[in-house]
């Protein structure tokens, strides 16, 4: 369903209440590390400036559990927003209230102000009725340019919506319609790579994709599963036990459907899980009693890379190996540089995915890079995001 956004209603001289994910990581000493989230909301916030309106933004900012915390307030985010707008964000001390009120009062058309942490009220991860209208009472349109937080009921990602007409930013629209468009209308071959530690954090993600894909790639810490599901002896490899019936029913079911699954031929072992471990590349019949699998070997790289570079679209989430570790990069770094040299749509589903691409330097190369990490996995699971579903549709 499309849904309505800023270019679809007149937001010129009204207050309009901008949701965004700010949530960002900082250092020990709250200096942010990276601010790509805050990058990608600005698309938004400047053509809400641009068109007169007076722009209130409003995020959480980790998890204070409800309770003011100084290690959470949005004053960095504020001053690398000035920075970035190239002009002054206020802030506030408090999202809700007589100094917000009046913050908001003195706001003129063109000028934007932060609201302090929403997640210092406990009321808003309740979805609180009450919390939700005294935030819609700040502003006369909400806007949801927070994909990352989509995934959450919360009072400023939905709740508020009960109050304002509400229409996605940019950002929003942006994530739903390439991520949606791959999942309803993909070009083909589509192929999907899923990665990580544990399948069971990603079920609904494979069960999902298994009604989409043509091929779907498995690598990481779950393909262990798989592999045991096929018969194979892992060593001290991280397997699921509880899920590998699980894994035997996927690997039927995308037989039954005539999808290609890949597992890996080969994987690097190591005599521990260490950055220093004694390793070795071993076929995957081959796995010694005491080695654990820690990547996935050259030759499934190759395979994995040549099935990627083939595909008019990606989609890819999850490492395929423990990537942190150099000894165990290769593979994921193998497929971030496959992803690089597709020439189809190319889709990073938050996430390890988006450091290991980074890492090899070639974020610049890919379609899209959600700005999700859960939203994203929630999204690929074909679940419909409230923070979404709540927008006006077009
Ligand atoms: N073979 C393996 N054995 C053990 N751990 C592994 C293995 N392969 C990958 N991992 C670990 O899996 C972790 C990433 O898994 P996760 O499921 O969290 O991925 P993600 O979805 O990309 O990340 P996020 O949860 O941040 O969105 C990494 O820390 C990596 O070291
Ligand atoms: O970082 C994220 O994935 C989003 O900002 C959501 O944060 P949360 O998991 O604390 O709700």
């Amino acid at each position: 369903m499309e849904k309505k956004t800023i270019r679809d209603v007149d937001v010129k001289g009204k207050r309009v209440l901008v949701r965004v994910d700010f949530n960002v990581p900082t250092d020990e000493n709250r200096q942010i590390t990276d601010d790509t989230r805050i990058r990608a909301a600005l698309p938004t916030i400047k053509y809400l400036l641009e068109q007169g309106a007076k722009v209130i933004l409003a995020s959480h900012f980790g998890r204070p559990k409800g309770q003011v915390n100084e290690k959470y307030r949005l004053d960095q985010v504020a001053k690398r927003l000035s920075e970035l707008l190239g002009q002054e964000v206020a802030k506030t001390s408090d999202c809700v209230g007589p100094e917000a009120e009046a913050a908001v009062a003195a706001l003129a058309p063109g000028q934007a102000l932060l609201l302090e942490n929403v997640r210092f009220h406990a009321e808003e991860e309740k979805n609180d009725p009450e919390f939700a209208k005294k935030l819609a009472a700040l502003a006369d349109l909400f806007v949801n340019d927070a994909f990352g937080a989509a995934h959450r009921a919360h009072a400023s990602t939905a709740g508020v919506a009960q109050y304002l007409p509400a229409v996605a930013g940019f950002l929003m629209e942006k994530e739903i319609s390439i991520m949606g468009k791959a999942l309803a209308n993909p070009e083909r071959p589509f192929v999907a790579i899923i990665g990580g530690a544990k399948v069971s954090d990603k079920i609904g993600v494979i069960q999902n994709l298994l009604t989409k894909v043509d091929t779907l790639i498995i690598g990481g810490g779950m393909a262990n599963t798989f592999l045991k599901a096929q018969g194979y002896e892992l060593g001290k490899s991280l397997v699921e036990e509880d899920k590998v019936q699980l894994a035997k029913e996927l690997l039927a079911t995308a037989q039954q459907r005539g999808i290609e699954l890949l597992l890996p031929r080969d994987v690097v072992v190591a005599a521990a899980f260490a950055p220093d471990a004694e390793h070795k590349t071993v076929a995957v019949g081959e796995i010694p009693a005491d080695w654990q699998a820690l990547d996935i070997g050259p030759a499934t790289a190759e395979k994995y890379a040549g099935v990627i570079r083939q595909a008019k679209t990606v989609v890819w989430n999850g490492p395929m190996g423990v990537f942190e570790m150099d000894a165990f990069a290769r593979g994921t770094e193998a497929v971030a540089k496959a992803m690089a040299e597709c020439p189809g749509t190319t889709i990073i589903g938050g996430g390890d995915s988006v450091a290991a691409v980074e890492k090899v330097g070639v974020a610049e190369k890919m379609t899209h890079i959600s700005t999700g990490g859960g939203a994203s996995l929630e999204f690929l699971e074909g679940k419909t995001l409230p923070g979404v579903a709540v927008l006006q549709d077009k």
